[in-house]
């Protein structure tokens, strides 16, 4: 058989015993989570109660029914409640008035006459409470009902009990049952330092009357609003320490003989008020970071007193007030739930101030508390009205919603989390540093990053010894959060300057980009002529990549010298000529008056050289022709060449370079970096029958070095233009040779792709550096070249 301890523990109940099983139950359905809880009584099994399980977030309602009292059989009633099981109550109609429908309610847990108050502590969920409290919670349990339905018997026992010399009777109620619990946890709890305070206070006829300290005079005390707590709370109110739960016990007893009591028609032992007896239980643990963190946790059991109708209890007088002002307050109470059931108006004004009970019991409610609600019942006909109404009060209550939190030391609490979040901030500052550093050499990183020395001091709060935090004064404690927080604020202000750094590097970044894309796209339409074109340019004429790139300007009527770009490589001459400023430009040596860095730069990128040379070829190409000398003219003459210029059917395995190296020095290397991932690539050969101009044209591009000036590929990879693999088919690359060649984006803002040779990037050429092979280039990428590349295009804008 099934039992429900609240909703995390299951009880299986034998004959005897009790075996207790952990709910862990992810996979399991809710209905399959119903049942009762039975008990073998003289011979005969009993149902003591039913229950289902319900969402863990809402106000947990139990209801208990109380058995039918001496005087209701003596009058001849009935039970009017039956309970067909999980959870729920059945309630026949209110006899002699317009409403006799029957009504069905559900609740967590419904207590059947027969349960015993050791029952309500195990399966009501109070224990679960308790142990929320001592972690930190606010937790309330309180017993709501009509006047004489049970409820101070429910929370401490029938009338009388504590004048009685056995103090552990049977009948103790759910408070004394709940601090026996309570001891128990905390004596296991090794882990951590436990002090307990207890107060006991009555609301009657709205006055907060303190029950451990009423004074001869019941002097009523005042109900404040806290903004340090941001809740209301009892002013002066006695709290007594409690080292042991018999201390605990005398405040139970205490208040319950200064608590006040009358007596009418329906009970001769009846609450004139509400009572609210809190245990607030302060711990301290110690965590992994040696920081000692005190949480505040409470549990309040709240007495109601009971609704009353004047006319069935014949109160006059003093109880005709009191039954008033516990109606009224009670109704407050009712709106309260009401409102906070209702989703449409929990964001609405809650009538808390309206009663000293609702400002008390807010928090408990609707704040960022854990509640049981325990609605306790008659279950005689005569009482059907009270007990439906009592019903629906229930239910309401069951859909409120808290969001309980764990109550620490504020002070406490706000030195953890600027702890954790200096420590957050120091972690993504450095993250930031370390990613602005990366480009540290290039002129808009130099910019936007100061050097070490010059990085400003960060405030730093003086170290604690974290065991003598507890130690610490009020204004000690005081300064260290402001040390916190200073040194936080300042954290927070370099954080955003990083920030703004960075997206100024961005900015820059893609400035860059979008230059580099349109410098492509020039090269490209420049190379597409070239492709269609015969003439190919043997020697670049670097005066014009200079000029162009230096003034931005193109300077037409250079001097181009044209070889046969099936020439073989080995017999391909060295020629000179003059490039536009006059300085004699000669393979492998140097143009007079240009550094010898920035011409051997210049020399790798022979495309970029002669980019305004194919430029003009592609304006005026008769003015090429006529400029070119060709050492086959047969080659001139092939019919291809005024067709086509690419041809499908060539065979590119046999189509070799397009265009010759006049360095062999770089020859050698690109094709060393080829050799070592693709089928070999033949050398051109004049006599090579299938090399025709068109064919030689159509062939990979791969060889010549075709970088332009300011492409997005002359700039030095960094971390900062995330590589992205990609096999994007380019027009560059012959298909056998893209088999091989990795495609990567230059940058994830949509730049070029970036070819490059297969393990090139990051990896070792055969000079040991590694190489980035650009629309057919290899660029070194040792400690020169990426600075000369960037800073060029830097100071191009
Ligand atoms: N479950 C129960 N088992 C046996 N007796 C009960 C039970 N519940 C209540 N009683 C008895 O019923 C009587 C009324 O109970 P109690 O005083 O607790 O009601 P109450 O709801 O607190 O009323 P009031 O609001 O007037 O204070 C008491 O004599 C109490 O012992």
């Amino acid at each position: 058989m099934l039992a429900a301890n609240n909703m995390f523990t299951l009880v299986y109940i034998g004959q005897q015993d009790l075996h207790v099983q952990r709910y862990i139950g992810i996979n399991t359905s809710w209905t399959e989570l119903t049942g009762s809880i039975e008990r073998l009584e003289a011979g005969d099994k009993r149902v003591i109660a039913t229950h289902q399980l319900l969402p863990e977030d809402n106000i947990n309602v139990v209801v208990r029914v109380r058995p039918l009292s001496n005087r209701e059989i003596k009058s001849g009633d009935e039970s009017g409640v039956q309970f067909p099981g999980n959870g729920q109550i059945h309630c026949d109609g209110i006899p002699n008035s317009g409403d006799k429908k029957p009504k069905l309610f559900s609740y967590n847990v419904v207590f059947e006459p027969a349960a015993s108050q050791e029952d309500i502590l195990q399966y009501s969920g109070v224990k679960k409470l308790i142990e929320m409290a001592v972690e930190g919670f606010s937790c309330t349990a309180f017993c709501y009902g009509q006047t004489g339905s049970g409820k101070t018997h429910t929370l401490t026992g029938p009338p009388g009990l504590f004048n009685g010399k056995n103090p552990y009777s049977e009948g103790h109620g759910l408070v004394f049952r709940s601090f026996v619990y309570l001891f128990k946890i905390l004596q296991e709890r090794q882990d951590c330092n436990f002090v307990l305070r207890a107060s006991f206070l009555e609301i009657y006829n709205e006055k907060v009357i303190d029950l451990l300290n009423p004074g001869t005079s019941r002097k009523p005390l005042a109900v404040r609003w806290s903004k340090k707590i941001r809740g209301f709370f009892v002013e002066n109110l006695f709290t007594v320490e409690c080292e042991e739960l018999d201390d605990l016990l005398a405040v139970l007893e205490e208040g319950m003989r200064n608590r006040s009591v009358g007596s009418h028609n329906m009970n001769d032992h009846s609450s004139r008020s509400h009572t609210i007896l809190t245990v607030h239980i302060t711990s301290e643990q110690q965590m992994e970071n040696g920081v000692f963190i005190s949480k505040q946790g409470k549990i309040n059991f709240v007495d109601l007193a009971g609704s009353e109708m004047t006319k069935k209890t014949q109160s006059e007088g003093k109880t005709l007030e009191e039954a008033n002002n516990i109606n009224k307050s009670l109704m407050v109470l009712g709106y309260c739930i009401a409102s906070l059931s209702d989703g449409k108006k929990k964001a609405g004004h809650i009538p808390y101030r309206d009663s000293k009970l609702t400002k008390l019991l807010a928090d408990s409610l609707a704040g960022n508390g854990v509640s049981l609600m325990i609605a306790c019942i008659s279950p005689a006909r005569s009482n059907a009205s009270e007990t439906i109404n009592t019903l629906r009060y229930a239910a309401r209550a069951k859909k409120i919603r808290t969001k309980p939190i764990i109550v620490m030391d504020p002070r406490e609490a706000l030195i953890l989390s600027l702890k954790r979040e200096v420590g957050a901030l120091q972690t993504e500052n450095d993250h930031l540093r370390v990613a602005l550093n990366l480009g540290g050499e290039s002129p808009i990183f130099a910019r936007v990053e100061p050097k070490a020395g010059e990085r400003r001091p960060l405030p730093t709060p003086p170290r604690v010894d974290l065991d003598k935090l507890a130690e610490l004064e009020g204004p000690e404690l005081g300064q260290l959060v402001r040390d916190y927080i200073t040194e936080n604020e300042a954290l927070r202000r370099e954080n955003a300057e990083l920030y703004v750094t960075r997206e100024q590097v961005m900015r820059d970044q893609e400035q860059v980009c979008r230059e580099n894309e349109r410098l492509l796209k020039k090269l490209e339409d420049v190379n597409s002529v070239c492709c269609r074109s015969p003439i190919i340019p043997a020697r670049p004429n670097y005066s014009a990549e200079l000029s162009s790139s230096v003034n931005g300007d193109y300077v037409p009527g250079a001097a181009n010298v044209w070889t046969n770009p099936n020439l073989d490589p080995n017999q391909a001459t060295f020629t000179t000529s003059k490039d536009n400023t006059g300085g004699e430009v000669t393979s492998g040596g140097s143009v007079r008056g240009m550094p010898e860095k920035v011409l051997k730069e210049l020399d790798k990128r022979r495309i970029g050289g002669s980019f305004n040379n194919i430029l003009e070829a592609y304006k005026d190409k008769s003015h090429h022709r006529r400029n070119n000398s060709w050492d086959n003219g047969n080659v001139a003459n092939s019919p291809d060449q005024t067709s086509s210029p690419v041809d499908p059917s060539h065979n590119r395995k046999g189509a070799t370079l397009r265009r010759t190296s006049t360095v062999p020095e770089e020859r050698s290397l690109a094709m060393s970096n080829f050799d070592d991932n693709h089928p070999p690539l033949k050398s051109h050969s004049l006599n090579d029958d299938t090399s025709t101009p068109d064919s030689v044209l159509s062939g990979p591009i791969l060889e010549g070095n075709n970088l332009a000036p300011g492409t997005a590929d002359s700039v030095a990879p960094t971390a900062a233009f995330p590589v992205i693999a990609s096999r994007t088919s380019s027009p560059f690359t012959s298909p056998e040779l893209d088999d091989g060649i990795e495609t990567s984006n230059v940058s994830s803002r949509g730049s070029r792709p970036r070819q490059e040779i297969p393990g090139s990037a990051g990896t070792k050429v055969a000079n040991g550096l590694p190489a980035h092979r650009v629309f057919g280039s290899l660029v070194s990428l040792d400690g020169d070249d990426p600075h000369f590349l960037s800073t060029s295009l830097t100071n191009k804008h």
